[in-house]
């Protein structure tokens, strides 16, 4: 056989096997199955060019798959797009986040989202575990601090008036990394979230090994932003327990503050 050809299968084989290693989910899976596929007989057919109009008709659906299937993803081929571009292929193969949190961070943390809801202030936490975000992965990257993690600077930063309570704190390795940073918006839910929720939703369902901690500073509820979902309202505890198995340990028990639910998060839509 000729070596290109040994070549071409080879590469071929890796790449399909690496595109499948990127997608965990049952479903895509299917999905591209389906398409390597189709993908795989036209190539069978058009090798041997003997069936011209079946070539045709099999080309025709396979662009229609593939531009289907690029407003199907657009989100993820965006976000695909954008870590190829920044040259982070690491955090595309890597299906399990590795810059865990460790217990004390979970707790400062809980604390700190616990008092924020009590008193009523608004804040928004973003943790990296793995995404390794960087500048230009905001609007605006914010006033860096790489300070240690404590309820009293996590209070400080969020209290309203001064220049760091606007935007998110960025917590990377355990460390305070920056405040007053400004995250892309996800444009799920434009008439159901205000900016804040929008904020921990865009950066989530851009990067896969980063979760938020929002505080709403109107009712005073927590939510928990992963993936591009978000939970809430939780309590502090669910909240602890969410982080904790980010650290891998179970959750100690702590006094849990219960959420404040209004009516009007009952009946949702907002303007
Ligand atoms: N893109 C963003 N990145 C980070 N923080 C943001 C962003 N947009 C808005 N915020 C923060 O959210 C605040 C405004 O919240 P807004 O009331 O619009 O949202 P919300 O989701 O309804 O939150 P809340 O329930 O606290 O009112 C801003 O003052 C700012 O601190």
């Amino acid at each position: 056989m000729d070596l290109r050809y040994l070549i071409d299968y080879l590469l071929a084989i890796s790449f399909s096997t690496l595109i499948f290693a990127c997608i965990s989910e049952g479903r895509p899976r299917l999905v591209l199955r389906g398409y390597l596929s189709l993908i795989a007989f036209a190539w069978f057919i058009e090798t041997y060019n003997i069936y011209p109009l079946t070539t045709k008709i099999v080309d025709g659906v396979i662009l229609f798959c593939s531009l289907s299937l690029a407003i199907l993803w657009q989100g993820d081929l965006r976000r695909l797009m954008e870590l190829l571009g920044t040259g982070r292929v690491d955090i595309i193969l890597r299906s399990h986040h590795n810059d865990e949190l460790n217990t004390s961070t979970v707790d400062q943390l809980t604390e700190a989202a616990g008092r924020l809801s009590q008193s009523r202030r608004g804040a928004l936490v973003v943790i990296d575990l793995g995404s390794n975000l960087r500048p230009e992965d905001f609007l605006n990257p914010g006033i860096p601090l790489d300070a240690q993690i404590s309820v009293d600077l996590l209070l400080n930063v969020f209290v309203t008036d001064t220049p760091l309570h606007d935007g998110a704190v960025l917590v990377q390795n355990n460390r305070i990394r920056s405040a007053g940073v400004i995250l892309p918006l996800s444009h799920q839910g434009l008439n159901r979230y205000g900016t804040r929720h929008l904020a921990a939703l865009g950066i989530t369902e851009r990067f896969n090994h980063c979760v938020c901690i929002v505080v709403s500073e109107e009712t005073g509820n927590l939510s928990f932003a992963k993936e591009g979902k978000l939970e809430r309202p939780i309590t502090s505890s669910r909240l602890q327990m969410l982080l904790s198995r980010l650290v891998g340990n179970p959750p100690r028990k702590i006094t849990s503050v219960p959420p404040r639910k209004l009516l009007s998060d009952i009946l949702e839509p907002r303007a």
